[in-house]
């Protein structure tokens, strides 16, 4: 492999200075290197991770497959997703894990790790073959059913126990079921307005709160998927602390999209189904809250929930669409917007809700680490001055169903490098075809 110099960088946002690059590892200085990049001032970032990325492969090819969801990642910024098992075959078997993640390393632009279902089919009935799923290449250690919840608290139980021999965390898509029946968009004056029947907050807050009891008991890691309500973060807050205090083993962790911390419920009043996402956007009190227990940690991270739909599945009436939208180009930049803009977060406080938290979460010991000698190169380079107008149909996804449509973005990512190896540079992926550099294999 090479020698690259990284000429007058700004890590975190902080000084100029270089950054030095020898087979895969940063490296403290290197004499004549192979290849110089001037990076005129760009912030360097460690590469962002995505705990919540829909892929659709196998089945849903025709919204995204692991080769165009990857390139939407790494212009992201990213270098490594967590694909989601809500495909066709769902993910809940060592075969369709094993299928994505060798997809992954084929396309080679970002690690992608597959979450494994927690039930058969999604149905919340049987629980998945977890073990399998953990022990097979693709070493699984995030579960979930996410698009439905685990509603059935005993089966619940049991995954969270399994998850907790495994070393694994069981993400929750915390929606009582019950409570959200044809629920179209936020219950609220707003819906109540458009006409749209309402989506009950207590739908989320309850199951998080049932759930961080659950975990307790089980002394077991839960994470809590696009948390989008103000009491939802202090549930969590309350987990922490008083429910936390001395029980071993249980940690709760969650999540925040970038959607929910930037738009809210009003969106809907265009009809526009784009804006139709589960958990519903929320008041602006809600998003503030968000922005606040993301800042002071309450919130570990900012997942994407990137959600390819097709045509098809978005351009229709309101209530026959389906929920979601994309995220993986648009993250970096709407997280500076509501953090950064807003004085809530420094460079270093977006490096930790977007990278280094996110690894944590899932275990990864060669992501989310510290710009220093001796770290893997794996890093992104963001032009804070170039600003970028979104428009669907230049993004790298197949599908084009992003609310920003027409916004203009504050932030630029310009580089983005894997192990050492670029996967994007001057804002161009780099195809690879092969796979690179070592992927944690069990
Ligand atoms: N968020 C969404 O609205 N949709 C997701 C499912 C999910 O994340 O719950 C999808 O798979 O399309
Ligand atoms: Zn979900
Ligand atoms: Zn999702």
């Amino acid at each position: 492999m090479s020698t690259i110099r990284i000429r007058n960088v700004r890590p975190y946002g902080e000084d100029p200075t270089d950054l030095y690059v020898r087979d895969g590892v940063l490296v403290d200085t290197v004499d004549d290197p192979d290849e110089t990049v001037d990076a005129d001032g760009l912030v360097a970032l460690p590469g962002l991770v995505d705990l919540h990325t829909h892929l659709r492969e196998p089945g849903g090819e025709e919204a995204e497959t692991v080769a165009t969801g990857s390139a939407a990642a790494a212009l992201g910024g990213y270098t490594a997703v967590f694909a989601m098992p809500n495909t066709d075959p769902v993910a809940d078997s060592p075969v369709v894990v094993e299928h994505v993640w060798r997809r992954g390393r084929e396309v080679g632009l970002v690690d992608v790790h597959p979450v494994g279902a927690v039930t058969v089919g999604l149905e919340g009935s049987k629980l998945a073959e977890m073990g399998m799923m953990a022990a097979s290449p693709a070493g699984v250690r995030v579960f979930s059913d996410d698009g439905r919840c685990v509603n059935d608290p005993l089966i619940m139980r049991r995954a969270l126990e399994y998850a907790r021999a495994l070393d694994a965390v069981v993400a929750q898509h915390a929606e009582d079921h019950r409570l959200t029946v044809g629920a179209q968009a936020h219950e609220g004056p707003v819906a109540a307005r458009l006409g749209l029947a309402g989506w009950d907050p207590t739908a989320e807050e309850s199951i998080i709160a049932r759930d961080a009891m659950l975990a307790a008991a089980a002394g077991a890691r839960l994470h809590v998927c696009h948390l989008s309500t103000a009491r939802s973060a202090e549930i969590v807050r309350w987990a922490r602390g008083t429910l936390g205090g001395a029980r071993s083993g249980f940690r709760v962790s969650a999540e925040v999209t970038p959607h929910h911390l930037l738009l809210t419920d009003t969106a809907a009043e265009d009809y526009d189904p784009v804006h139709k996402v589960n958990p519903p956007l929320r008041p602006s009190a809600d998003t503030e809250a968000l922005r606040r227990a993301l800042a002071d940690g309450t919130v570990d991270c900012v997942a994407t929930d990137h959600a390819p739909h097709a045509v098809e599945a978005k351009d229709c009436e309101w209530s026959a669409a389906r929920p979601g939208m994309l995220g993986l180009q648009t993250a970096l930049p709407v997280v500076v917007t509501t953090m950064v803009a807003t004085g809530l977060l420094d460079w270093r406080g977006v490096a930790r809700v977007c990278s280094e938290a996110p690894a944590r979460v899932a275990g990864l010991a060669d992501q989310g680490r510290p710009l220093s000698p001796g770290e893997p190169a794996t890093l992104t380079l963001v032009d804070p001055e170039a600003a970028w107008t979104v428009r669907g149909a230049a993004l790298a996804s197949l599908a084009a169903n992003t609310p920003y449509e027409g916004m203009e973005m504050p932030v630029s990512v310009v580089h983005t490098m894997l192990r050492g190896r670029w996967t994007v540079q001057d804002g161009a992926v780099q195809e690879s075809g092969e796979v690179q550099g070592e992927v944690q294999d069990v």
